[in-house]
């Protein structure tokens, strides 16, 4: 039996009509829609702070997160660690975060589409150049910002330091 404050969180995670239907609402009522998208496979600071300074950009914050499927394609056989249930409720559970959205392709320019957020966000990791979506959101009027990296941290560093540990035994 989920409680209320789990059933809460976890209506977050939402199919793109529904999450659609949010952001007509959100527009309507005047309010400044940032959206970014990742992996998010093993969480670290650098995506706290990342996904915290995105947050602060706008009213909402939308997560776009690439499906398991995905993640195989990107990032190789033996990823994600995470499967998508655990990463989409881990972001869902960050207050700052209104909204998770699973896309299935290799980029989010399909559902960047149809958001058409007022902000779109990635990590300095990008330019705007090789952003996906990033023409359509500026087409619309829309920013499209990078957030400075937090150094040495990323979910690779986290696999492979479990990997250096078991060698040791
Ligand atoms: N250290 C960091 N500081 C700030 N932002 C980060 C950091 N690492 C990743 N991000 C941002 O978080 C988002 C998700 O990135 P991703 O899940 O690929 O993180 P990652 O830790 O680099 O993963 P991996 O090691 O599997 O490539 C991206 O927009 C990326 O720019
Ligand atoms: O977590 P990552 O690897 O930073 O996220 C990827 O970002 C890509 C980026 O938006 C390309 O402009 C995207 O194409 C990919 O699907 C991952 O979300």
């Amino acid at each position: 039996m989920q409680s209320q404050l789990e059933q809460t969180l976890l209506s977050k995670i939402t199919d793109l009509p529904t999450l659609l239907a949010k952001v007509s609402d959100w527009k309507n009522e005047g309010k400044k829609i940032v959206f970014t998208n990742g992996v998010f496979d093993l969480l670290h600071l650098g995506h706290i702070t990342y996904m915290a300074n995105a947050a602060e950009l706008g009213d909402k914050l939308i997560i776009g997160l690439n499906a398991d499927s995905s993640v195989k394609r990107l990032k190789g056989p033996n990823r994600p660690v995470n499967d998508q249930a655990n990463r989409a409720a881990l972001l869902a559970a960050m207050f700052f975060i209104d909204a998770v959205v699973v896309f299935e392709e290799d980029t989010p320019l399909n559902l960047i589409t149809a958001v058409l957020p007022d902000v779109l966000v990635k990590g300095a990791d990008y330019t705007v150049e090789n952003i996906a979506g990033a023409k359509e959101v500026l087409a619309n009027g829309g920013e499209v910002k990078t957030i400075t990296l937090v150094e040495g941290h990323s979910s690779t560093n986290i696999i492979n330091k479990i990997k250096a540990q078991r060698k040791e035994g």
